[in-house]
C-alpha cells in the first residue's frame, strides 16, 4: 500500500481529539495502524500527536499566514510533508527567509483546505494530543493482538513508541522479546505523582519507605564491566560531563547493573547548594574540568533495575532495595525511613521535618511491595513537597520596560487541558534573574509563531516551574480561575509540554476555589 495520505492522519487526529471515549480512540488508532505500513508508523505516530518530529521551525508569522490556493483533492503523503518539514527545518543563512516562504507555499499549495489547516495548527502547536501516546500503545495492541502490557512494557524499555511500533507492526508480537532490558541501554524513569502530606500518602501505600526527595538531576547509571554511562531523565547520555559518577560507580561492589539516583551538589557542610549549581553541571557549553572543580556533585542512589544481567523491574520495590543496599555503600544512598502502616505515621512527618531542616525539597513515599514502572507516573511512588509548584507552558511573552526594555518579561502561563490544548492561568514577570531574562528572549524568540510591538506569541512548548500562593476565581481566564502571586522557580527543559499540569490536577488541588 502506499504511504498514508496526510487527510487521513488529520481526519484521525481530529476523531481522536473530539471523542472523549477511551475505547473509540483506541479503535481508531487501531484501525490506522493495521492499515499503514509498518515502517510508515514511526513517521505517523509523531503528526498525529501534533508534534513536529523536526522540533522548532522557525517560521515568522507573516511566512506561515499568507494565504495559498488550495489544491482540489488530497495527494499529499505524511512522507512528503515530514521530507519538505525536514527541508525547511534546514533552511538557514542569507535568502532563507525567502527560501521558508518558498518551501511553505509549495507545500501548502499540494495540501487541500482541510490539509492546510491541519498543517497551520502542526507548525504553530495548536493540534497537540497530549495522551496521544498511552492510547497509541492500546491501539497498536488491538491492532497486532499483542497483550497492551507487554507493548507497554516494551515502549518502556525501548525509549520509543515509534521503534516499537515498527518491530510490532513488521514481525508480529514475537518482536516485542526484542526489547529486554539491557545494560547501556537506558529506559525512561519511574516517576512520582503528588500527595498533599505524608500521611495521606502513608494512608494511601500502607507498608511503604519515606525517602528524602533531593532536588538535584536525574541520573540511570549503566556500568558493565569497565564501561560506565550516565543517562538523563530524557534519555541524554551526560556520562562526559560528570566524571565524579564514573569513579563513584567503578567503585561500587559489582560489574554489571543499572542504577537510578540524583546528583546533586553539596556544600562543605554537607548542605544542597542550589538547584542552578547543580544544573550547571550539565551544560552543553561549561568546561568539563573547570566546571567539576568548581562543583563537586555526588550520586546518591535510590533504585536498582538490574544487577548482573538480573532484570528486576517487576520485583517488589522492597527487593530492589536489598539488591540496591547490597551494591550502594550506605553514603552513596538516599536516606529513608521504614513505615508499616497509618500507625507510623508520625514517625514519617519527622522525618519530612528533619529532612527539610537539612535543605531538602521534601520527601518521596514509596510501596514497598510495588514494581518498577519505567516510563509512568505510578500510584506507588508519592511525592509531599511543603512548597508546591506547577509545571506551565509558555504561551506568549510582552516585552519588557525600563531596565528589562528589549528583554522578553511578562510570561503567559498556560495549564494543559482535558483536549490537549492549553488555558492561559495568568502571567508573572516575577523570580527571574537577567541571565534567566536574556536566555528566554532568545529561547522564545526561536520559538515565535507572531511578532509584535507589544508581544510574541510562541509554540507551547517551553516548560517553566511556577511557585504560587494559591488560586482565585477570574472571568478574565478561560479556566475560571488564575494565580496569586505565580513566580517563576526554573526553566524545565527536561520535560515535554504533554508534562506540564492540567487544569483539572490544578482545580483538584484547590477544591476551595469553584470556578
Ligand atoms: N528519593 C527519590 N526517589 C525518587 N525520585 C527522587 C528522589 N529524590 C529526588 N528525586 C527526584 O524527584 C523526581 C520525582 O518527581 P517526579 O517524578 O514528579 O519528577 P519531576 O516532575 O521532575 O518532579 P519535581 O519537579 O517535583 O522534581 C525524580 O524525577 C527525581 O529527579
Amino acid at each position: 500500500m502506499d504511504c498514508m495520505l496526510l487527510t487521513r492522519i488529520a481526519q484521525v487526529s481530529q476523531e481522536v481529539a473530539a471523542t472523549s471515549a477511551r475505547s473509540r480512540k483506541v479503535a481508531l488508532l487501531a484501525e490506522l495502524f493495521r492499515d499503514a505500513e509498518a515502517a510508515d508508523v514511526p513517521i505517523v505516530i509523531p503528526y498525529l500527536a501534533g508534534r513536529l518530529p523536526q522540533g522548532r521551525i522557525g517560521l515568522g508569522w507573516k511566512v506561515l499566514s499568507r494565504p495559498v490556493t488550495p489544491a482540489d483533492g488530497p495527494t499529499l503523503t505524511v512522507a512528503e510533508v515530514d521530507a519538505l518539514l525536514s527541508t525547511l527545518a534546514k533552511v538557514s543563512g542569507a535568502g532563507s527567509q525567502a527560501e521558508r516562504a518558498r518551501l511553505v507555499g509549495e507545500l501548502m499549495g499540494s495540501a487541500t483546505k482541510d490539509e492546510q489547516r491541519f498543517l497551520f495548527g502542526l507548525i504553530t502547536g495548536e493540534v497537540r494530543q497530549g495522551a496521544l501516546d498511552a492510547v497509541a500503545v492500546e491501539g497498536l495492541a488491538e491492532a497486532t493482538g499483542a497483550p497492551a502490557a507487554d507493548v507497554r512494557r516494551a515502549v518502556m524499555l525501548a525509549g520509543s513508541l515509534q521503534t516499537v511500533a515498527e518491530a510490532l507492526l513488521g514481525d508480529g508480537p514475537g518482536a516485542l522479546d526484542r526489547f529486554r532490558l539491557t545494560v547501556g541501554r537506558p529506559v525512561l524513569p519511574m516517576l512520582a505523582h503528588s500527595a498533599a502530606s505524608v500521611s495521606e500518602a502513608v494512608d494511601k501505600l500502607g507498608a511503604c519507605a519515606v525517602e528524602e526527595k533531593l532536588d538535584g538531576i536525574r541520573v540511570q547509571l549503566h556500568r558493565d564491566g569497565d564501561t560506565v554511562r550516565i543517562y538523563t531523565r530524557t534519555l541524554d547520555d551526560i556520562t562526559d560531563r560528570l566524571p565524579e559518577l564514573t569513579t563513584a560507580a567503578m567503585q561500587l561492589r559489582g560489574e554489571r547493573f543499572i542504577l537510578d539516583g540524583e546528583v546533586i551538589a553539596f556544600d562543605e557542610a554537607g548542605r544542597p547548594r542550589s538547584f542552578q549549581e547543580t544544573a550547571g553541571r550539565v551544560g552543553k557549553r561549561v568546561d568539563v574540568a573547570t566546571a567539576a572543580h568548581a562543583v563537586p556533585v555526588s550520586p546518591v542512589f535510590f533504585d536498582a533495575l538490574s544487577v548482573d544481567d538480573r532484570d528486576l523491574l517487576d520485583l517488589p520495590f522492597a527487593e530492589r532495595h536489598a539488591e540496591l543496599a547490597r551494591l550502594v555503600p550506605e553514603p552513596m544512598r538516599v536516606r529513608r525511613t521504614l513505615v508499616t502502616g497509618p500507625q507510623d505515621a508520625r514517625q514519617a512527618e519527622d522525618f519530612l521535618a528533619r529532612t527539610l531542616e537539612r535543605g531538602h525539597e521534601g520527601v518521596v513515599v514509596k510501596a514497598l511491595d510495588a514494581a518498577y514502572s519505567a516510563g509512568r507516573r505510578g500510584a506507588s511512588w508519592l511525592k509531599v513537597k511543603p512548597v508546591h509548584t506547577l509545571d506551565l507552558v509558555v504561551l506568549a511573552a510582552e516585552w519588557g520596560h525600563g531596565r528589562r526594555t528589549g528583554k522578553l518579561s511578562n510570561l503567559h502561563l498556560g495549564a494543559r487541558t482535558a483536549d490537549g490544548s492549553f488555558a492561559m492561568l495568568g502571567k508573572t514577570f516575577k523570580g527571574m534573574t537577567d541571565a534567566m531574562l536574556t536566555w528566554q528572549t532568545k529561547r522564545l524568540r526561536e520559538l515565535a509563531v507572531e511578532e509584535s510591538e507589544y508581544m510574541v506569541t510562541v509554540r507551547p512548548e517551553l516548560v517553566v516551574e511556577i511557585a504560587y500562593d494559591g488560586l482565585q476565581r477570574s472571568t478574565r481566564y478561560p479556566a475560571g480561575v488564575t494565580l496569586r502571586f505565580a513566580r517563576v522557580v526554573r526553566y524545565r527543559e527536561d520535560k515535554r509540554p504533554e508534562e506540564a499540569d492540567t487544569v483539572e490536577t490544578l482545580l483538584a488541588a484547590h477544591p476551595e476555589v469553584k470556578p
